[in-house]
């Protein structure tokens, strides 16, 4: 089947519609980060810089470090984004832009999120680096697509319970990362988290300035919520959408979080920079040696 001008819109220079990219811009190990001024941050440590290319808030460097090719983009904020990032970075790889059919050959991509995000408990610091094991959406994205992931139906319906979860939110869903790639980076400067993905800052994580929240315990409930021994660690606003849609597409994620804020003590990381530089260069020399 060919894919109609409205589904797979590629501009006039051959290039994906929001990602500005043609498919030999990208390497198969690609970083994603949410603000674009670490596009930059990351790529600086790069042997050399190949691609430079951007669209709205999607910044993209390919290079060589070591003499690996990788690609870092900002995805912007949010699982919406997330949405347009992978499937146009998959649609890159495994569609033929001249045909407009599917490969017969499928490409598989690996993702590393380098994100920051808010603890909820309080023996997580600011300035401590967590990597996502499971990541709990927010956010609704699963549902929009035919999906064959196998749910952990007992877990979500033990935090529906304990959460008292309203059913005018989407639906929790739950899904993990890679562990293959995963082990590839973790060490002991990294702890294995579970991670809460939010479809917004405030009110979704539970942040009242002149709003009042739907659920002022919320966040309370959060993290207090324990099965298997697996408590919530943390809150952020991509993960659950980059482990679901790489699971469907077949490719491999990592999301790792600079834990920058506490949410149950109040701190906030005196440097955020300095710490997001260190996760930085850490994830570089994991993914580059062998
Ligand atoms: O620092 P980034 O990667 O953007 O990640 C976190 O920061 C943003 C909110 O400030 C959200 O995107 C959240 O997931
Ligand atoms: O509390 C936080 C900090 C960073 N990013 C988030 O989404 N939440």
């Amino acid at each position: 089947m060919n894919l109609s001008d409205s589904e797979l819109i590629i501009n006039k220079d051959g290039s994906i519609y929001h990602l500005n990219l043609l498919p030999e811009d990208i390497a198969t190990t690609i970083i994603f980060v949410g603000d674009q001024n670490r596009v930059s941050k990351v790529s600086q440590n790069f042997d050399s810089i190949e691609v430079k290319k951007e669209k709205r808030e999607f910044v993209t460097h390919t290079g060589h470090l070591n003499g690996k090719r990788i690609s870092v983009i900002s995805t912007g904020i949010g699982t919406d984004n997330i949405d347009i990032v992978i499937n146009e970075l998959d649609a890159l790889v495994n569609i033929d832009f001249k045909t407009r059919k599917i490969k017969e050959k499928h490409t598989s991509l690996n993702f590393i999120r380098i994100g920051t995000s808010g603890s909820i408990q309080p023996d997580i610091p600011v300035d401590s680096f967590l990597m996502s094991e499971y990541a709990i959406g927010f956010d609704g994205l699963l549902h929009f697509y035919d999906t064959k992931i196998p749910p952990f139906t007992e877990l979500i319906n033990a935090f529906i319970e304990h959460t008292n979860w309203s059913n005018k939110k989407a639906d929790p869903y739950i899904i993990k990362y890679d562990e293959e790639l995963g082990n590839k980076i973790l060490s002991n400067h990294i702890r294995l988290g579970f991670t809460g993905t939010n479809t917004g800052f405030y009110g979704p994580q539970g942040r009242s300035l002149r709003l009042a929240v739907q659920d002022p315990e919320l966040n309370d409930k959060l993290s207090s919520f324990e099965y298997n021994n697996l408590k919530l660690t943390n809150l952020e606003m991509e993960t659950s959408g980059i482990y679901t849609l790489s699971a469907l597409l077949n490719h491999k994620a990592v999301s790792l979080n600079c834990i920058i804020a506490n949410r149950s003590t109040g701190d906030f990381s005196k440097n955020p920079e300095v710490i997001m530089t260190d996760l930085i260069k850490y994830t570089l020399k994991k993914l580059t040696e062998d």
